[in-house]
């Protein structure tokens, strides 16, 4: 077994007398894209501010490519580039001189490798120009190559995608894509679950401060499919379509647009024969999953998820 790129083991945050994180035990793999997925509160910052040292651990421990953060703090973080919260940044200054300004930090970073975390998230054409003109993608990338400077192995991003449109979580999507393949691991944060289905490899959801689980991405499609299907059937007549489907015992109400029927998939083709048997005029089968990932968090926690 290769050694985790990141361990947390019983790890437990109190403030005052209230218990905010309790039982956080998350094994990251070297190379993956895993999201820590849970609604606001959930205690997602409280965790990573532990992992990166922000905030003291009150029980339990962090292993960083095998370095405690307790016990061997330098050595865990040498090789950890994150952003909490958001990227600090210049705002009345280039990019580039904001990278320059940072690299000064740490030893032996040369333009050569500025250049390249530049390339990386795909900033050249920006760079010189002054960080008050950026996106706010764009200035989500340049924290995220100001991380990387120092070739960390492990990126920590909290809710990276915060603000972004749909094409910034893409851009979001691909850069993560390539940083793994390159063998850097990266966790990020976030509360919208549709992000992380589409960003990571492993998604572990917190909910009230605990685990709720980790699955894969496909293992939490597959469980939205688990259930069966929405069909919006259209019909020539929608009345004697929604008769002819009850006699089957299949569940099915009208609709403005059509008939709404809830099914397991194998039994679509029956509906169809049913339907053109009864001479009734089919237009249009619209075929909806009956569980979105949303349907599969309240599942697994066993309330509404609070967005927003
Ligand atoms: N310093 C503090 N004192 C008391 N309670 C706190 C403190 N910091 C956080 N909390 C509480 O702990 C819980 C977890 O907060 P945390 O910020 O870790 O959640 P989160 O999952 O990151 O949510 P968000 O996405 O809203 O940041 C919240 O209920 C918050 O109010």
């Amino acid at each position: 077994m290769p050694e985790a790129a990141l361990l947390t083991k019983n790890l437990r945050k109190d403030i005052g007398s209230k218990t905010i994180v309790s039982d956080i035990n998350l094994n990251i793999h070297t190379g993956e894209v895993f999201g820590f997925l849970g609604p606001n509160g959930a205690g997602k910052t409280t965790t990573i501010r532990m992992i990166v040292g922000l905030s003291r651990i009150t029980q339990g421990d962090i292993f960083i490519n095998g370095h405690s953060v307790r016990t061997a703090f330098r050595e865990a973080m040498c090789d950890v580039g994150c952003i909490v919260e958001n990227p600090e940044l210049y705002k009345y200054m280039s990019g580039l001189d904001n990278l320059r300004m940072f690299a000064r930090l740490y030893a032996g970073i040369t333009q050569a490798r500025i250049d390249e975390v530049v390339k990386l998230v795909h900033l050249e054409d920006a760079i010189r120009g002054k960080v008050k003109t950026y996106s706010l993608g764009m200035r989500q990338r340049l924290g995220i190559a100001q991380a990387l400077l120092h070739r960390p192995r492990l990126l920590i991003l909290d809710e990276p995608t915060n603000g972004l449109d749909p094409a910034g979580i893409r851009e979001m999507r691909g850069l993560f894509r390539s940083l793994a393949e390159q063998g850097t691991t990266v966790f990020v944060s976030s509360h919208i679950l549709a992000e992380m289905q589409q960003m990571c490899d492993r998604v572990g959801i917190i909910h009230h401060g605990r685990m709720v689980t980790v699955k894969t991405v496909d293992e939490l499609v597959d469980m939205s499919h688990s259930g069966g299907v929405q069909l919006l059937v259209r019909t020539g007549d929608n009345g004697k379509a929604l008769a002819c489907i009850t006699e089957l015992n299949i569940q099915a109400g009208m609709e403005k647009d059509g008939v709404r029927v809830s099914t397991e998939p194998a039994r679509v083709p029956e509906i169809v024969r049913a339907l053109v048997g009864a001479q009734i005029d089919v237009f249009a089968l619209d075929t909806q999953e009956a569980h979105s990932l949303e349907d599969v968090f309240i599942k697994l926690t066993g309330e509404e998820q609070q967005n927003g």
